[in-house]
């Protein structure tokens, strides 16, 4: 089965970047111990996009946005961000590339404990050498509700205020790619839909691409078009999906 065209529900807007990953493989380790995570994806992801990538534990869907964000090395195929083949740069103008295109959301925060609210914010523009314009970061942290708290420790804060704070970190660069794995995983559902909200008026209000890994039919009815994965490879997706479209499928699949 063929997946590998993004699907084009919304105009093609300048500001998102399109992805495009082709015959991606990616195992761990070596002989009859090695783990094929990834066998032969093909897809697309088109700029101003948001996709859900679904598919039972273990098929891959963790290593996939990894390939594709460029965090982690395939095993061979290529992936391209643009017209720039992220797969063929060395790690430093990769690590470039990542800080000036990608945002990244994880479900486990990764928040610097030691920063306050504000710092963690700034942190990717600090990292590039950037003068920080705090004005920039308040209003940021307005956006996701917590500006009130910019001065104090993550650790004061509660898991879906911590996950927020990370939006606000990978939203502060104004990414033309969004990168989340599992970023609801980990908050209730009104805090999950608040987060899931951001991400989608930042796919509607300024174009981004968005790339969400979840196991959450809810959750990905937020995107435009969901992907299904299972053993390493693409076996379905639904464009513009119900939630209950969504159950239906992945229970059809046994996921
Ligand atoms: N660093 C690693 N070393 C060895 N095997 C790995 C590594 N990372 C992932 N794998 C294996 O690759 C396969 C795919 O893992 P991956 O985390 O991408 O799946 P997933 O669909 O995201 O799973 P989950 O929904 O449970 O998070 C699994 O069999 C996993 O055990």
């Amino acid at each position: 089965m063929s997946l590998s065209t993004g699907a084009q529900a919304r105009p093609v807007t300048e500001s998102g970047l399109g992805i495009h990953a082709e015959n991606l493989h990616r195992s761990y380790g070596r002989g009859r111990a090695a783990v094929h995570a990834l066998r032969g994806v093909d897809i697309g992801f088109a700029p101003g996009t948001f996709t859900a990538v679904m598919g039972p534990s273990g098929s891959g869907k963790s290593t996939l946005l990894q390939c594709v964000a460029g965090m982690d090395r395939q095993t061979s195929g290529t992936v391209h961000w643009g017209t720039t083949e992220i797969t063929a740069l060395r790690e430093r103008r990769l690590a470039q590339l990542r800080r000036a295109e990608a945002g990244f959301i994880f479900q486990s925060y990764n928040l610097m404990p030691a920063m306050t609210v504000e710092q963690n914010v700034a942190l990717t523009s600090r990292l590039a050498g950037d003068r920080v314009d705090w004005a920039a970061v308040t209003e940021c942290l307005e956006r996701v509700g917590l500006a009130d708290r910019r001065k104090e420790q993550p650790g004061r804060l509660s898991g879906g205020q911590q996950q927020r704070v990370a939006v606000a970190r990978a939203l502060f660069a104004r990414p033309r790619v969004l990168f989340a794995d599992e970023p609801t995983g980990a908050l209730d559902r009104a805090t999950g839909r608040e987060v899931l909200w951001l991400l989608r008026e930042g796919v509607e209000n300024e174009g981004r691409t968005c790339v969400m890994v979840t196991h959450d039919p809810v959750a990905a009815s937020f995107a435009d078009r969901v992907v299904v994965l299972a053993d390493g490879v693409l076996v379905d997706e639904l464009t513009r999906p119900s939630a209950a479209q969504i159950s239906e499928k992945l229970s059809e699949l046994a996921c």
